[in-house]
């Protein structure tokens, strides 16, 4: 589903490589976290899963395209494959809950009587069913990230990368979250989530790729618990 293949990215050309040598291969339907201290390369390998960043050398495959060859006015195409929750929800503040995600099928054309039947069931899946007219500082910093996955599911991607989607809410509200990520990655959605959360890894035994200096220092099931000191 998403192949990284031998992926170098310098954002100045005298600096050092923000990733060095990356080859990943992640399948459909895989869960899987992306780990390392700050600086690591966790953002610089989500920015070019949603082709914000090009890699300097090596390709990138995502659902059979090579996207590292997309034309600029293909790009916003490529990127209905590919759901988006932020560490900071991103919601439009003057639009309701049931606006905020409605706008996502608006922006892509939807017919109305899709986005009438469509957004309602995505509430429903959230459990904001009762928030519908609410706007984003009425709710509580988890409302407002379950109102971002209701948008970041709305239109049915493929994957939905997570950039660290429980970094501003508490442990109890972040389990919240990681269980209905979780419902969404059993109906089949790939999911790739960058965090700090030692935690929440360790609870979900799920794949771990571990990024120091730019370079996957580990790839595997199970914990966040890498003998390797300076992680
Ligand atoms: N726009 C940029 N210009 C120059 N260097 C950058 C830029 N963005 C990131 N870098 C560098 O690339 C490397 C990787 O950064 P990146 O933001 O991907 O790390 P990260 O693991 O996401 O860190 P954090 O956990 O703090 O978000 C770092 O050395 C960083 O300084």
């Amino acid at each position: 589903m998403i192949t990284f293949e031998n992926v170098n990215k310098t954002y100045d050309k005298t600096k050092h490589l923000a990733l060095s040598d990356v080859n990943l291969n992640i399948c459909k339907g895989d869960f899987v976290f992306v780990v390392g201290k700050s600086g690591a390369g966790k953002t610089t390998l989500i920015k070019m899963m949603l082709k914000e960043l090009d890699p300097s050398e090596g390709k990138i495959f995502v659902d059979g395209e090579d996207i590292t060859g997309i034309k600029r006015r293909k790009i916003p195409f490529y990127r209905r494959k590919v759901g988006v929750v932020f560490q900071d929800y991103r919601l439009l503040s003057d639009k309701t809950v049931y606006e905020n995600v409605a706008y996502a099928m608006e922006i892509i054309e939807k017919k109305h009587k899709d986005i009438k039947e469509k957004v309602p069931e995505a509430l429903k899946m959230v459990g904001l069913s009762h928030r519908e007219k609410y706007y984003p500082d009425q709710l509580s910093g988890g409302e407002q990230q379950r109102v971002s996955i209701a948008r970041a599911i709305i239109n049915d991607p493929k994957i939905i990368i997570c950039d660290e989607p429980t970094g501003n809410l508490d442990p109890k509200t972040s389990v919240g979250i990681m269980k209905l990520l979780k419902d969404i990655n059993d109906r089949g959605t790939t999911i790739i989530m960058a965090t700090h959360d030692r935690e929440i890894v360790n609870r979900m035994q799920s794949r771990v790729i571990t990024l120091h200096g730019g370079k996957v220092i580990g790839d595997k099931k199970g914990g966040y618990d890498y003998e390797d000191s300076h992680i």
